[in-house]
C-alpha cells in the first residue's frame, strides 16, 4: 500500500500546506482560488492534487521551512517567523506575501514589576518557542551589556503567556496580533524582534523544469486570489473638466479606463484602489465632483 502511494507520489511537485493552526483555513481559501482540486483523508497528511501533476504535503507550520529547504518539498506556506527561527537562509527564498497570519513577535513582561525595559531582563530567565529568534536577539544583547551576565532562554512549546505568572519566567518571547492574549495574561510589550506575514516559500535547491513551470503557475495563480483580496475595483462617473483631478485620486495600476458617455460633458471611469483606501478615495471623488461611484469587489484577478 505504502509503495503504491509513493510511486502515485514520484514525479510530482510537492507543496507543503500547514496541517492545522492559525494558517490552515486562509491557505484552503487560497488552493480554492486557485483551483487546486484535491480531496484529505483524514488520517493521511498527503493528498495527490486531481488537476495537477502534484501533491500536497500538510505538515506543521514550524517544519515547513527545513522541509523546503533540504528539498523535501518544493514549495511551501508558513510564517515569515518559521522562516527566520528555522535558520534556513540561503536555502529557501521567500516568493509571496500573502497578507495573512500578521503577528509581531514580541518581548513581553508582567505589567506590573520592576522590569521596564529589554536591558532590565540582561542576566534574568525568558521563556519562549522561539529559542533561536530569542537567543539571538538577547545574546547580542548580554554582549553590548556591561553587566557580563547572561540571559537564560529555556523553550516551551505552548502557553508561553502564562510563564511569569507561574514563576517560571521574568519575561518571554511570543507572537502578538490583537495583543488580547498578552494582556489577559497580565503582559504588556516592551520590545519587537520582527514583524510576520505568512508566505509562499520555494526551495533554492534546482528543481525539474516542469516542476518549475507547475510551481510557477500556482504561485501565479494564489498571487492573482491574494491580490483580489487587496484591491477593489472603482466606477464612477465625472463632468470630463473634471477627469484630470479624478484620475490622480484614481490612477489605477497601470493606468484607469476612461470611458465615453452619451453626455459629451462626463465621462465614465474604471480603476483598482487598493480595498483599504476606498473610503477615503470614494470621499475624494465626491469632493471633485464625481457621481454613481460604484464599488466592486474582486473574486480573483491576475495584475
Ligand atoms: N495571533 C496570531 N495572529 C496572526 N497570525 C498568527 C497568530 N499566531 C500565530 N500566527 C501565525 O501563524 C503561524 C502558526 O501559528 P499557530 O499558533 O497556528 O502554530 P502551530 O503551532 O502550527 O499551531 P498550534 O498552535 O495549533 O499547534 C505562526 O508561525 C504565525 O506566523
Ligand atoms: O494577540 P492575540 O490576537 O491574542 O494572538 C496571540 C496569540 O496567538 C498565538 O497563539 P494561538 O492562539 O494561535 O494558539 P497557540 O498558543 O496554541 O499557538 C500566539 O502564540 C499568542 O498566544
Amino acid at each position: 500500500m505504502l509503495d503504491l502511494f509513493s510511486e502515485s507520489l514520484a514525479g510530482r511537485a510537492l507543496f507543503a500546506i500547514p496541517k492545522k493552526g492559525r494558517l490552515y483555513e486562509k491557505c484552503l481559501q487560497l488552493l480554492a482560488g486557485a483551483d487546486v482540486q484535491f480531496t484529505r483523508s483524514n488520517r493521511l497528511d498527503v493528498c495527490l492534487v486531481r488537476n495537477h501533476n502534484m501533491a500536497l504535503v500538510f505538515l506543521p507550520a514550524a517544519d515547513i521551512p527545513r522541509f523546503v529547504g533540504e528539498g523535501n518539498v518544493h514549495f511551501g506556506i508558513t510564517g515569515q517567523d518559521m522562516v527566520a527561527e528555522a535558520d534556513v537562509n540561503g536555502l529557501v527564498s521567500e516568493v509571496l506575501q500573502l497578507e495573512f497570519g500578521k503577528c509581531k513577535l514580541q518581548v513581553q513582561v508582567p505589567q506590573s514589576g520592576d522590569i521596564k525595559t529589554v536591558d532590565d531582563l540582561v542576566g534574568r530567565k525568558v521563556v519562549t518557542s522561539f529559542e533561536v529568534l530569542a537567543g539571538r536577539y538577547f545574546g547580542e544583547l548580554d554582549q553590548k551589556s556591561d553587566k557580563g551576565v547572561k540571559t537564560k532562554i529555556e523553550y516551551i512549546g505552548g502557553s508561553v503567556e502564562a510563564a511569569c505568572a507561574l514563576g517560571l519566567a521574568d519575561g518571554i518571547v511570543d507572537l502578538v496580533e490583537s495583543g488580547e492574549t498578552m494582556r489577559a495574561a497580565g503582559l504588556h510589550a516592551i520590545e519587537t524582534i520582527l514583524t510576520s506575514q505568512a508566505v509562499l516559500i520555494r526551495s533554492n535547491k534546482p528543481a525539474e523544469p516542469h516542476h518549475d513551470a507547475l510551481i510557477e503557475r500556482i504561485t501565479s495563480r494564489i498571487a492573482g486570489v491574494v491580490a483580489a483580496g487587496k484591491f477593489v475595483l472603482c466606477n464612477y462617473n465625472v463632468p470630463r473638466k473634471m477627469v484630470h483631478e479624478a484620475t490622480k485620486v484614481t490612477p489605477g495600476r497601470r493606468a484607469p479606463t476612461v470611458s465615453p458617455l452619451d453626455d459629451p460633458e462626463w465621462v465614465a471611469v474604471s480603476s483598482m484602489v487598493l480595498k483599504a483606501q476606498v473610503a477615503d478615495v470614494m470621499d475624494r471623488l465626491q469632493e471633485i465632483g464625481a457621481s454613481d461611484i460604484l464599488v466592486i469587489g474582486l473574486q480573483n484577478c491576475r495584475v
